[in-house]
Parts: structure tokens; sequence; C-alpha cells
């Protein structure tokens, strides 16, 4: 049994790049959370559940045992902490957290391929990743792992190259250092364990995870309305970014035009209103979605 006293648990990073945008989801669910005393712990207010907020290299061990149910995790640390053992199940990537995990050089290091990283030595957090990286290449590195400040080691004649996590690329910048290989491109995930909760707690895990789903797919999508002439119709459908099937409905009095609805998953920028015009659109309205299941 996974749970303890009849209650779900949730593990989220508690400081940190993806703590603020996994509450966001936690609460977008519809799961009212209080703060209380315990700073390990938050509770559910309004169902059984508990978020445990622990340093995110600890989720995937917590989900992975059963002591939570679900987590929310990089996928770079995922794979680092990847073991032998059981392992929690992926079950959606989260669209936040995006980061890459490269490998970086001074502008002095002559490059020519990954075989030029050949005898370096590489500083990094993620030393397993970066192993099997080098491996599959047949590429000999010392690796030299560091918790924090990866991007340092280069100008303290700690390690000539560095694999660390970017995104806008500022530090690699400010540090002097230049981008390039790619070892691994992630973003936080919701993980679930594979230890089954108490019966009782099966249908409300099963829900919360079905509202996340949603949650993340109406993330950025918009509802879409306009009338079309009917013979435009096909162009009109084809220009709206990422719809299914769109609901055609008629207009009181008006043979030759039609109202079209539609769910796009993608953004809506002017650019697709005034090409939606173009093709004959009128009274284009493009309103955000609260929620989709
Ligand atoms: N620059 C970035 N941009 C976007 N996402 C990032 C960036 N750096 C890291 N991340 C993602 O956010 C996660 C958490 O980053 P953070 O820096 O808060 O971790 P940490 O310092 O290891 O925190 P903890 O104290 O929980 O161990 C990373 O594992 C990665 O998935
Ligand atoms: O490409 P950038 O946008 O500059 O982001 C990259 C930086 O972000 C991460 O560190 P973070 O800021 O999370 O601090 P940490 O090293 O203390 O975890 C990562 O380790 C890099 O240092
Ligand atoms: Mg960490």
């Amino acid at each position: 049994m996974s749970t303890v006293q009849g209650r779900l648990r949730i593990a989220v990073q508690k400081s940190g790049r993806l703590s603020e945008r996994s509450l966001d989801l936690v609460r977008d669910a519809g799961l009212r959370v209080v703060k209380g005393n315990n700073d390990l712990l938050y509770r559910v207010e309004n169902y059984p559940i508990d978020l445990l907020r622990v340093r995110d290299d600890d989720i995937p061990t917590f989900v992975a045992d059963g002591v939570c149910d679900l987590g929310i995790v990089g996928e770079n640390v995922l794979e680092e902490v990847r073991n032998g053992g059981p392992t929690a199940e992926v079950l959606m990537p989260l669209g936040f957290g995006r980061c890459t995990l490269k490998i970086a050089i001074p502008p002095t290091l002559a490059y020519d391929g990954p075989a030029s990283l050949d005898g370096l030595r590489i500083a990094t957090s993620y030393p397993k990743i970066l192993r099997r990286w080098l491996d599959e290449r047949n590429i000999a590195a010392d690796i030299v792992t560091m918790r924090g400040a990866v991007e340092v080691a280069p100008r303290l004649k700690l390690a000539s190259a560095i694999c660390d996590l970017v995104s806008t690329g500022a530090t690699l910048e400010a540090n002097g250092l230049a981008p390039k290989e790619t070892v691994l491109d992630s973003q936080a995930v919701l993980i679930k364990s594979p230890v089954a909760p108490e019966a009782g707690l099966q249908h409300l895990l099963d829900s919360i995870i079905e509202r996340m789903a949603g949650v993340v797919s109406s993330q950025g999508a918009k509802y879409v309305m306009l009338n079309a002439p009917r013979s435009a119709l096909a162009a009109i459908t084809a220009i709206l970014p990422g719809a299914g099937a769109p609901t055609v409905m008629p207009l009181a009095g008006r043979d030759d035009a039609v109202a079209v609805h539609a769910v796009c998953q993608e953004a809506v920028f002017w650019e697709t209103l005034e090409r939606l015009k173009a093709a004959g659109a009128s009274a284009i309205l493009v309103l955000p979605i609260e929620k989709m299941m």
C-alpha cells in the first residue's frame, strides 16, 4: 500500500524552478492546497490528498517506492536517478520546466565533433546521463561530478568542458562557454507509482490524473468562433491551427454562410486571424478555454 491513513500523496519540488508551476497544476486540477505549519507537507482540504514537498532529486525514488502516488519532476532528474529497481511510470509531459542538457566548452578548446571530447575532463551534475552518452559514442572522458555552479569548472581548471542544463543560454554566455552537443531535451513530467493505492483511493487517483491531463491539454488551447462563406469552408478550416473537425452551424436567414466553432490546440496568432479574414471569415472571436476533458 502506497498511502498512509487513507490519503494520496503527490511529490512536488519544495523550492526551485518547478515549485510554482507544480502547485499551479495541482490547483488547476481543483485541489485546494492549504499551507500549514508543516513545511514538508501541504494538505489538500477538499480531497484526502497531501503534497509532499521535497528536493527534486528525491521525487523519482519516492514515487518508485510507493511513498508517493504521483510526482512532478524534470525528465533530466528522472533519467539521472534511474537505476535497476522499480521505476515510476511517466504519465505525461507537462509543458513547463523545459531545458536542455548540453555539453559546452570554452572558445580556446578546438572542437570538431564529439570525438574532440576524448581524453578530456567534463564537469557535470548529471554523471550517469553523460556517461551513457559518452559510452554510446565510444568516447573515453573523465567525469567530474559537481552539485552546482558547474559553469565555473573550466575557469577553475577543474575540467575542460561542462555538461549542464541550458534554457536561455545566459549562464553559458556569462561564463564564456559555447554549447556544442545536446545530450538530453527535458521538461517536467507527471509520474505515477508502480505501487497501487489502497482500493478506496484508486478512483480518486484516476480522476486527479484525468483532470491534470485536461489542464495540460487546455493550456494554450483556444475556442475560435467565426462566420464563413460556405464556399470558403474548406480553406478556412485548413487555416485553423491544430483544430479537429469544427462544428458547422447554419446562420439564420443566410444560405450562403455558416458559423464555425473550433477548438484550436495550437496558438492562434494575429497572423492567423488575418489569414482567416483574407479567406473570407468575419466576426472572428478567440476565447480562452478554462477546462477541457
Ligand atoms: N534554466 C532552466 N530553465 C528551465 N528549467 C530548468 C532550468 N534549469 C533547470 N530546470 C528544470 O527545473 C528543475 C529544477 O531546477 P532547480 O534549479 O530548481 O533544481 P535544484 O537546484 O536541483 O533543486 P532542489 O533543491 O529541489 O534539488 C531541473 O531539474 C530541470 O528539470
Ligand atoms: O540557460 P539559462 O537560462 O541561463 O539557465 C541555465 C541555468 O539554470 C540552471 O541553474 P539554476 O538557475 O536553476 O540554479 P542552480 O544551478 O542553483 O540549480 C542550470 O544549472 C544553469 O545554471
Ligand atoms: Mg535537485
